[in-house]
């Protein structure tokens, strides 16, 4: 190619003399285009055949000169789908001679790389004709990046959820996008020009403000919780992320703060701390929130050298309200209770339920332990006044154990601890009333302890014994049962009675295997007697705890067929009170037991039933009239109406507790069927046998026999 033939016919018509400085100058820009790195230029030919291509296109395109010259111009670069396009444009440039309009193109080199290009075509004339058209190409793909990416993150920052804030490096708002402005409340024309200062909401001050900007210029970043305010002045939990810019000289040029309504969060994080530390019937704090509450409490008396009172609550006797009235009943007074605590005390003071019917209070600061005492007494009233309750009307009371700080403990544990054994203390001395803690209280609660596991070891090792006391047909004097009592061989203290320690096995949970032990121990001794040739029976006392387990009769089924014995030969010795509280149930376990076959007696009668018709619907064998009526001087009236009334009921009679030949001989006199007591003992020492394992040769008979069906 001839450089002039590069130029327009205008320019080769205008070319000034001389000559030869023309043609150098085109060689020097022919030259040029050759090598310029900044333009790609290729020519064709009117068959669109590549006929010349420069160092830059040869680059760009990735093929050889030589390999591209008598190609067809999409060998350099394939446009897609705006191919025909292209071919359109060149047509065009041939058709009119002129030059193309500038457009950006997104092509595909033959190795596959993808570019944009920057483009025209530009008709070349030769000696008048028009015989090329170059074709020139300025490779744009890096600003057509930085486009792109300026375009996103334009996008980013006006579509992101977060409210955005950009601010120049004085910190004054430069602009806000819509998540900003639908949070906020600005518009975009509220905010820009001013410091971001102006909004902050007052709730934290200049140290804390310092203290970000410091650690942002330390660091570039902050963030954290800070309250924000609305356009409307509304205060708001927000989470701020402030971040610095900095430009290509590693100035910072910026700021931006991103911004999120943490409103709902903080919601629904404040109802997951109020669900774990409150109790879900009365919305009092619970054990983990008093637990925290005391331990700020106890701080604050250390700090302050003030006095503290716990007050342990358990309403007396709740278990009675549930059985008779339901559940619901019970929660709805829970709930009424609580309620009334709260008016006994003073905001700074906490009220929990530590879950059934207990209550824990801390009364803060008190001025002296009159001050307790006086809540304390507040309190109890205000739980005894009556509570209507659907179309109830209850009746509930309360016993209150005290623990002082720092007189009775130092610590949360001690103190809880020792209001529980006030409290307990204050259940023994009859409830209904407040108890302040004492370290004899104390003592006699480890004394218990230590009782109760001893009693758990009697049961592993074998301490405990029984005892049998006689009882007697008054007529014949003739041996007819004997009545097993337990005793405990304590290791250190000797041997201990029933009344010493039954108590504690009932509120240990230990009445039942206890009373089991009892049962089966005593028909194991009685098959002992019957294998000697002695036919007696032997009377258990059943506890109500006993009395109330479901499976009472196949325990004592089991008792007899392990000893083998007939069940006509065990007596089961009932209280009344037993009777009474054995609920709906007690007609089916008598009449249960009944069908077994063994014998039930009604112990201490004449104490506490006053309707005495409702034993017909019990199979009672026997009844024992309660000493008591025996005891100074006797009560003959009454035990001559027990007498008559057994009699009618066709049931046996015994008297226990006879201790004078006197008392024996009223009782033979009134018809009375057995006795028990010293005077039975002494009938049995008389008749020279010593005690149970003398049985033996024990004469049995009378009413033993009469007794079975
Ligand atoms: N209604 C109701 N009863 C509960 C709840 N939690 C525990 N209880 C019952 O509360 C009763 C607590 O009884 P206790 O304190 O052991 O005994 P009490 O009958 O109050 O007798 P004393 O405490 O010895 O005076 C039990 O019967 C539990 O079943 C509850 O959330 N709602």
């Amino acid at each position: 190619m001839a450089p002039q033939d590069h130029l327009p016919p205008s320019a080769q018509r205008a070319a000034p003399n001389p000559a030869l400085a023309a043609l150098d100058l085109i060689a020097r820009l022919v030259a040029a285009l050759e090598h310029t790195p900044l333009v790609a230029v290729c020519s064709i030919d009117r068959e669109g055949r590549v006929r010349f291509c420069n160092r830059a296109c040869a680059d760009l395109s990735g093929v050889a000169p030589e390999a591209v010259v008598g190609q067809p111009l999409k060998c350099l670069f394939s446009r897609g789908d705006r191919e025909a396009e292209h071919d359109a444009l060149v047509e065009q440039a041939w058709r009119t001679g002129r030059h193309s309009p500038i457009g950006d193109w997104h092509v595909r080199t033959a190795s596959g790389q993808e570019l944009w290009l920057y483009s025209t075509l530009v008709p070349v004339y030769h000696e008048g004709e028009l015989t090329q058209v170059f074709c020139m190409d300025v490779d744009i793909s890096a600003r057509k990046h930085a486009e792109r990416t300026l375009y996103l993150a334009a996008q980013v920052f006006e579509n992101s959820r977060d409210a955005i804030l950009l601010m120049d490096r004085d910190r004054h708002v430069i602009s806000i996008n819509r998540a900003y402005s639908e949070i906020t409340g600005y518009g975009s024309g509220d905010m820009p020009g001013k410091p971001l200062s102006v909004y902050r909401s007052c709730i934290e001050d200049e140290t804390f403000f310092r203290a970000v900007w410091d650690q942002i210029e330390a660091t570039d970043h902050w963030q954290g919780e800070i309250w924000s305010r609305r356009k409307g002045g509304e205060l708001f939990p927000a989470w701020l992320a402030l971040t610095a810019i900095r430009d290509s000289h590693d100035q910072v040029s910026n700021y931006m703060a991103i911004v999120s309504d943490i409103t709902e969060r903080k919601r629904s994080e404040e109802q997951t701390r109020h669900l774990a530390e409150h109790d879900f019937l009365t919305d009092l704090p619970n054990r983990v929130l008093l637990l925290d509450r005391l331990s700020l409490a106890l701080s604050a008396a250390r700090r302050n050298g003030s006095m503290l009172a716990i007050l342990f609550l358990d309403l007396d006797r709740f278990k009675r309200i549930n059985d008779t009235l339901g559940h619901q009943v019970g929660d709805q007074l829970l709930q009424e209770v609580a309620a009334r605590l709260l008016k006994c005390v003073r905001k700074v003071d906490t009220v929990s339920r530590q879950g059934g019917d207990e209550f824990v209070i801390i009364l803060a600061g008190i001025g002296g332990i009159d001050h307790a005492a006086h809540v304390a007494d507040t309190i109890r009233q205000a739980i005894c006044q009556p509570y209507a309750i659907g179309a109830h009307e209850l009746h509930v009371s309360t016993s209150i154990g005290v623990s002082i700080f720092p007189s009775d403990g130092d610590d949360i544990d001690t103190l809880v601890k020792n209001a529980d054994i006030a409290m307990y203390h204050a259940k023994q001395g009859g409830r209904n009333n407040f108890q302040f803690f004492s370290a004899e209280m104390n003592e006699r609660i480890v004394e218990r302890a230590s009782f109760e596991q001893g009693l758990r070891r009697a049961l592993a090792e074998g301490q405990f014994e029984l005892a049998f006391e006689p009882e007697l047909d008054i007529a014949t004097g003739t041996l007819v049962a004997l009545e097993a009592l337990i005793r405990w061989r304590h290791p250190e203290l000797g041997l201990l009675l029933p009344e010493r320690f039954l108590g504690v096995a009932e509120e240990a949970g230990l009445m039942v295997p206890i009373g089991d032990w009892v049962l089966r121990e005593a028909c194991r001794h009685a098959r002992r007697w019957h294998d000697g040739g002695q036919a007696v029976a032997v009377a258990v006392n059943l506890s109500l705890t006993q009395f109330m387990q479901r499976d009472l009769v196949d325990r004592v089924r089991a008792a007899l067929e392990a000893a083998g014995l007939e069940a006509r030969f065990l007596e089961l010795e009932l209280t009344e009170s037993i009777i009474m509280k054995g609920g709906g149930a007690t007609a089916a376990t008598l009449h249960g037991l009944r069908a077994l076959g063994v014998r039930l007696s009604l112990d201490d009668f004449g104490t506490g039933w006053s309707r005495l018709g409702q034993l017909k619907d019990y199979p009672i064998d026997k009844l024992k009239i309660a000493q008591a009526f025996l005891r100074d001087g006797g009560d003959e009236t009454v035990i001559r109406t027990i007498i008559a009334m057994a009699r009618s009921m066709r049931m046996t009679v015994i008297a226990e507790g006879v201790e004078t030949p006197g008392q024996l001989a009223f009782l033979r006199g009134e018809g009375c069927d057995l006795y028990q007591g010293r005077q039975a003992e002494a009938a049995v020492q008389d008749s020279g046998l010593g005690g149970v394992a003398s049985l033996g040769s024990l004469a049995v008979q009378g009413r033993a026999d009469a007794w079975q069906s």
